[in-house]
């Protein structure tokens, strides 16, 4: 488990003070995979170096599995850093060295005997499909390989949390798909919490139990994914998830409206398609279906409708609270009325 409290990071430059990280509070539960989104600058890997103290805080407290990191020796947090793994947009690997060598190097840090070396490494490249390369040098692997190495040495030490910068950024998308799910294969198996920084709501969507949304080294909205997803409080939550769940409805079907058009989020695929139409039936209102859409979020479907309400409009207002109370969120996003 990781907690968070009232973290500041401020940069000293020639320009003057920098604000990384301001103010943030956090909790991430132990074995959550927890994705923090925001734009460059967001002070998202601020945030993360700060995790493990790769970047001393201002001020603030970083506990990990009830160990306040921020009270540590040197010593006393060289030993509690074992317990966090990362992993890196850019690999880090070391070209002279081997699979094997580059996953050993952790292990010999840690003053692990030669034997415990051999076995461990090789449990380890097992685990992440890469018994086949273990004498093979980095410059001749893939980027989705090169990653795998990456984990593998992030967890040869068994940590309870592994921290992720920006870990798919470099790949393709179908690279990407299959070291998220060696992500969550390690997060089921091993029980690791894992916190990732990305740019990508593909990948909060894919393997993220909750999410926070970043501005300016602050978190402006944090909560459950699917729930993030269907109703989106913050202007900037909503401009990521509409990289996911944007529909460009053509500029006439907008402009020639004459009532309210909405979008309804429910939860699950169809159970609720009935609300829709038993508003229609209830009040003098006539629906037109403009799109719709189911999105798995995490494996849970999340279904999307746009539609178009016309007819007496405090009729459109009675349905549309009805279809309100009975669905996950309704948003108008364009009234003609
Ligand atoms: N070492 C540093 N020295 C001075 N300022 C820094 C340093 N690192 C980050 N900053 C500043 O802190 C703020 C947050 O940057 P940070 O890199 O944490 O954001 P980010 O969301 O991770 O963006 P990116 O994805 O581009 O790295 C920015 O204004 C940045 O310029």
């Amino acid at each position: 488990m990781i907690e968070v409290t009232d973290l500041v990071k401020v940069y000293q430059t020639k320009k003057g003070e920098v604000t990384g990280v301001d103010h943030v509070s956090l909790t991430v539960n132990k074995g959550e995979i927890f994705g923090i989104v925001g734009y460059s600058g967001a002070g998202k890997s601020s945030l993360l170096r700060c995790l493990n103290l790769l970047e001393a805080p201002t001020s603030g407290e970083i506990k990990i599995d009830g160990v306040s990191l921020t009270a540590l020796g040197k010593k006393e947090l060289r030993t509690a850093r074992q317990k966090i793994g990362m992993i890196f947009q850019h690999f880090y690997l070391v070209s002279s060295k081997t699979v094997f060598e580059n996953v050993a190097f952790a292990l010999k840090a840690a003053y692990k005997s030669k034997t415990e070396i051999d076995t461990r490494v090789t449990d380890l490249l097992e685990m992440v499909g890469l018994s086949d390369k273990r004498d093979v040098y980095p410059s001749q692997l893939s980027g989705g390989q090169k990653q795998r190495v990456g984990i593998a040495r992030a967890l040869a030490n068994n940590p309870s949390v592994l921290l992720c910068d920006e870990a798919t950024s470099a790949l393709d998308p179908s690279t990407t798909k299959s070291i998220l799910s060696l992500l969550k294969k390690i997060n089921q198996e091993l029980g690791l919490t894992i916190v990732l920084i990305t740019h990508e709501m593909e990948v909060v969507k894919e393997i993220c139990d909750r999410m926070a949304v970043m501005q300016d080294g602050r978190i402006v909205e944090e909560g459950p994914v699917y729930d993030l997803f269907a109703n989106p409080a913050n202007e900037l939550t909503k401009e990521f998830i509409n990289t996911i769940l944007q529909f460009d409805l053509p500029d006439h079907l907008l402009t020639s409206s004459k009532g309210k058009i909405v979008k309804i989020h429910f939860r699950g695929a169809i159970a609720e398609e009935s609300v829709i139409s038993d508003a229609l039936q209830k009040f003098q209102v006539k629906g037109n279906i403009l799109h719709g859409k189911i999105e798995y979020i995490k494996e849970t479907p999340l279904g999307i409708f746009i539609m178009e309400l016309t007819g007496d409009m405090a009729e459109v207002e009675k349905a549309i609270q009805y279809i309100t109370s009975r669905t996950e969120s309704l948003e108008v996003i364009r009234d003609a009325a």
